[in-house]
């Protein structure tokens, strides 16, 4: 993670806008404020993928939540729908004319968590704004928009192009059972056997699947890593993982605007500059 972030940190000088990929899915408890920092005071556009897998009123109550209470513009859409591709190339070519971009070889930088769909929509951009087929190689496992690409044409008029970066954590960053039992709290799932414990529950996939050690005992980690899989290519159909009632759109807007603890190098440094001071 670190070191994609230092690489998009590096290459930020030369790209004219920033576009934050989100999921959707996760309005609120999946923003990286790393991303914020890096990105500083570069026009950025934020886009929340994967729309598809929740519903339209969640979609209306989160866009509106940015807008009254952070000031701030949010996208929605989803790869698979051309029309929603189409708008997003339409903005960010306004967006360029906005924010006096010059016109000629505009060059955008993509960041987001690993999975938001980064990679399907460059692909999906340049696929429409090019006519052109794939450029960079899509997966339902995290990690494979891994290091810096070259530029990617996505469009001719005017002539703009993606740098990829990866910035993103490493899915082995947490532990598959916290994640499948985090999962299983929320997407409350209706399963065929009656059980809310997840070692009952992932014991029961595990068989099922056939996700066993030799000995014949359940590979738990596997069949966590399985559900998980599953809910990223969107198995579990609509799923809205954060709370954004009235409440919980408080709780988060006081938890985004209370003071950001220091990352560990800024502390580094803050500690360099008080004992340079002395
Ligand atoms: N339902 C749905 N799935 C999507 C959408 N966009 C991408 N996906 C799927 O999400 C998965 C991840 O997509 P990628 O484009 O590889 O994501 P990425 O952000 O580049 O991933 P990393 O390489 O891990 O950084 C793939 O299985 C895609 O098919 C979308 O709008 N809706």
């Amino acid at each position: 993670m670190a070191k994609g972030l230092r690489q998009a940190s590096e290459m930020m000088r030369k790209v004219d806008l920033v576009i934050e990929a989100r999921d959707a899915r996760v309005p609120f408890s999946a923003i990286n404020r790393e991303f914020e920092r890096i990105i500083g005071s570069k026009p950025r556009l934020i886009v929340y993928n994967k729309a598809d897998l929740i519903h339209f009123s969640a979609v209306k109550k989160i866009t509106t939540a940015f807008k009254e209470r952070l000031n701030q513009d949010v996208i929605f859409m989803s790869t698979k729908k051309d029309k929603h591709i189409y708008y997003f190339l339409d903005t960010i070519k306004d967006m360029a004319k906005t924010q006096k971009i010059p016109q000629s070889n505009l060059t955008l930088m993509m960041v987001g968590m690993p999975n938001v769909g980064k990679s399907s929509l460059i692909n999906s951009m340049r696929a429409l704004g090019m006519r052109r087929s794939k450029a960079l190689k899509t997966g339902a496992n995290p990690g494979v928009t891994r290091s810096i690409q070259n530029r990617v044409k996505i469009l001719q008029n005017p002539e703009t192009y993606f740098i990829d970066t990866p910035g993103g954590i490493r899915d082995d960053a947490a532990d598959p059972e916290i994640m499948a039992d985090y999962l299983l709290y929320h997407t409350k799932l209706k399963l065929p056997y009656a059980t809310d414990n997840i070692l009952d529950f992932l014991t029961i996939l595990g068989k099922r699947i056939g996700a066993l050690r030799t000995g014949g005992y359940v590979d738990i980690t596997a069949a966590a890593s399985h559900f998980i899989h599953k809910y990223r290519e969107g198995f579990f159909g609509r799923i809205l993982l954060d709370d954004v009632s009235e409440e919980g759109v408080n709780r988060f807007v006081e938890e985004y605007n209370a003071p950001q603890s220091l990352s560990n190098r800024q502390a580094r440094m803050a500690a360099r500059n008080n004992s340079n001071s002395i």
